[in-house]
């Protein structure tokens, strides 16, 4: 008789490193840009929960090369801040990928952070060659910690800045984190002369500007949900070159970008494997870090792996 077997965040904590995790985003992202049967994943499903301004998100994904299929579900519920539950709750249900029949259920909590932190910081490495010795964050929840973590971790900034709606949050996160960082009260401050920007938070009016993000500057814009355009200004996404994760995926959530007439310039796996390049003149860019299932397919099934090892 076999189980399915039962994968925790506490496990999933232990086998996640970043120097391990980048490449492994990187390829995922370079898979789905090859626009082969061999990797499949359709635009995920959103079921609005209007009465608790909530989200339900399906995302499955299959792999040939990693052997893989798998299906992420996925909640977010902004106010369970308030009562000290992570707003996005994952689970990632893994399934043989010869007869289709159900193996493990993956937390994904950790997952959901890290993979989203990867992703970005796969991106500015590609997308940004300009310095990196500011790195401004805007939101101190569970993404703004990760991509703290990552980007501090791939590229050594000389300085990390916070800024979040409430301060209190923002020295929380600073507190938790194993460098120091700056806190700032004004958004527009914190990112001045910031060579790379995060935002990170579920702002449904900009929260970055065009005239206070320096030229050059590279932005990894995550936040936002269903709509998921509404940490940035128009004037900004006007004068930026602007790069996602996956272009079936932008068409229905980047609608309204794309219905203003923005241009999306490509996927970022275009961009990793050089069959496009951004061009130098560039005022800024931005990396609209939606996030895919096939990250969180290949992360996944890399913490099955080690735990299955683990079970020898
Ligand atoms: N792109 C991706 O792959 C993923 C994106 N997300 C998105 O990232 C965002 C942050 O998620 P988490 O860090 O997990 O949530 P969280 O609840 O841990 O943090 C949210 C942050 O946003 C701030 N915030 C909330 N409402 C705001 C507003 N109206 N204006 C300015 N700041 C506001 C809060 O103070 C907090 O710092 C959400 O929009 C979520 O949907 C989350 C997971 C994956
Ligand atoms: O990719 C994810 O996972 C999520 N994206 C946006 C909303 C919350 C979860």
């Amino acid at each position: 008789m076999s189980f399915v077997k039962l994968i925790s965040d506490d496990f999933v904590k232990n086998c996640l490193e970043w120097k391990t995790l980048v490449p492994v985003i990187e390829k995922s992202l370079v898979d789905i840009s090859i626009k082969n049967k061999s990797t499949i994943q359709p635009a995920r499903l959103f079921m609005d929960i209007p009465d608790k301004q909530g989200l339900f998100l399906a995302m499955p994904s299959y792999s040939e090369n990693d052997h893989a299929l798998a299906c992420k579900l996925v909640t977010s519920f902004p106010q369970n801040k308030s009562i000290g539950i992570p707003s996005v709750l994952a689970n990632i249900l893994l399934f043989d990928p010869i007869t289709g029949k159900i193996k493990a259920i993956v937390e994904a909590n950790r997952i959901t952070a890290w993979r989203t932190a990867a992703a970005s910081a796969v991106a500015t490495k590609c997308m940004h060659k300009g310095s990196k010795d500011i790195l401004a964050i805007l939101g101190a929840g569970t993404q703004a910690e990760s991509h703290a973590l990552a980007l501090k971790e791939m590229f050594d900034f000389k300085e990390v800045r916070i800024w979040n709606r409430t301060r209190e949050r923002a020295k929380i996160l600073a507190s938790k984190l194993p460098f120091e960082c700056t806190l700032f009260e004004s958004n527009e401050e914190c990112v001045k002369d910031a060579d790379v920007i995060c935002t990170a938070t579920y702002a449904k009016e900009p929260i970055l500007q065009d005239t206070w993000v320096k030229e050059g500057a590279h932005i990894n814009a995550i936040g936002a949900g269903q709509n998921h355009h509404s940490e940035l200004s128009e004037a900004l996404y006007r004068k930026s070159y602007l790069v996602v994760d996956h272009m079936e995926s932008a068409e229905k959530e980047l609608a309204g970008l794309t219905q203003m007439g923005i241009d999306i310039k490509g996927e970022i796996g275009n961009y990793l494997n050089s069959s496009k390049t951004v061009p130098e003149d560039v005022t800024c860019t931005i990396f609209h870090n939606l996030g895919i299932a096939i990250e969180d397919l290949v992360t996944a099934n890399f913490i099955y792996n080690k735990f299955t090892k683990g079970q020898k």
